[in-house]
């Protein structure tokens, strides 16, 4: 497999619509790692579905280059889609068969052994249920069928469009669990979502979009940055406050908990040394490290709308 499982350069979508050209996704660089499950992350609205049905060829660009699997799409799309699965749409399923007949039918319609369908249920964590009647199933256990009929051509590469929307907190558990067993098991990912705490769980990697324009992309860690901010717990706030003050250490009091300290350093031995030099000694020394979500509320709040790339643009 390529180092990149998708790779697309300068691609772009604009709708015309009454009011004008509206631009969907603005010129999008997007670099999706082979291996591990690569968050596609941004607001509603933000091109994450029009730049999907651009990769799997339902919708064309108005302009970019777009590679899947290595090969240039959607020139090349025939000699890739047996290895891409991809659920973008609630796929139809027969409501009075089981889901393990409802793939079957599929597995006999694409020409894979039977042996594949049970393969795909026991990944999706459906064992024990697929004999059940698909209309009997939760929302849940629908998208994981919907996700077991896509292992059934086991795909190099999975795209899946938004797959716990509509789905209660379990349901949301248990489809993050089973994309978490699909990676684990070698599968590429491409997860579109604006949940964050859900995708942090089980990406990798991630690239956060808004109004259709790349925000940032790389590993979580890299998204996550390092922390230079830490907790302090100490008996003595006070008599610690002064101490780091008259180092020149940045301190501030925790706003919920008057016995907690905030300090700033990229060297907290250095703040556990000074402290045990004046008799202070620490509890707690903790680097806070912002979630994935309060860095893309930030990332997404830069990006304001209005810009360019985001309005409609006048009539052409
Ligand atoms: N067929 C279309 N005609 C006109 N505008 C469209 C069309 N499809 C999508 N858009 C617009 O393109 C922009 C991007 O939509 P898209 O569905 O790709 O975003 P998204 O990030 O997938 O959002 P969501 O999280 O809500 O699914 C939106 O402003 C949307 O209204």
């Amino acid at each position: 497999m390529p180092d990149l499982a998708i790779e697309t350069q300068g691609l772009r979508k604009e709708f015309r619509t009454r009011r004008g050209v509206r631009v969907a996704v603005a010129d999008l660089d997007l670099a999706v790692p082979a291996g591990g499950v690569h968050g596609f992350l941004g607001p509603n609205g933000s091109g994450k579905t029009t730049t999907i049905r651009m990769l799997l060829g339902l919708a064309r660009a108005t302009r970019g280059t777009m590679r899947v699997l290595g090969q240039p799409v959607p020139d090349r799309l025939p000699h890739v889609v047996d290895r891409v699965g991809a659920v973008v749409e609630s796929p139809k399923f027969s409501p009075n068969l089981t889901g393990r007949q409802n793939l079957l039918l599929l597995s006999r319609s694409i020409g894979v052994p039977d042996a594949r369908v049970d393969a795909a249920v026991e990944t999706v964590g459906l064992t024990g249920r697929e004999r059940d009647r698909y209309k009997a199933f939760s929302l849940g256990m629908k998208q994981r069928l919907a996700i077991a009929a896509t292992l059934l051509k086991e795909p190099a590469l999975l795209i899946l469009d938004e797959p716990t929307n509509g789905l209660d907190p379990a349901g949301i558990r248990e489809i993050r669990e089973t994309i978490r067993g699909l990676g684990e098991a070698g599968v590429t990912v491409l997860l579109s979502s604006h949940i964050l705490a859900e995708v942090q769980q089980v990406c990798t990697s991630a690239t956060i979009v808004g109004h259709g324009r790349l925000l940032a992309s790389g590993t979580v860690d890299d998204l996550l940055g390092g922390s230079t901010v830490h907790r302090l717990v100490v008996p003595d706030p006070a008599a610690a406050t002064a101490a780091l003050e008259r180092a020149g250490v940045p301190v501030t009091a925790d706003d919920g908990d008057p016995g907690v300290l905030r300090v700033e350093t990229e060297d907290p031995a250095a703040v556990t040394r000074l402290l045990a030099a004046r008799d202070i000694w620490l509890s707690e020394l903790t680097p806070l490290r912002p979630d994935l979500e309060s860095i893309f509320l930030q990332l997404t709040a830069d990006d304001a709308p209005g810009r360019p790339a985001t309005t409609e643009e006048a009539a052409r």
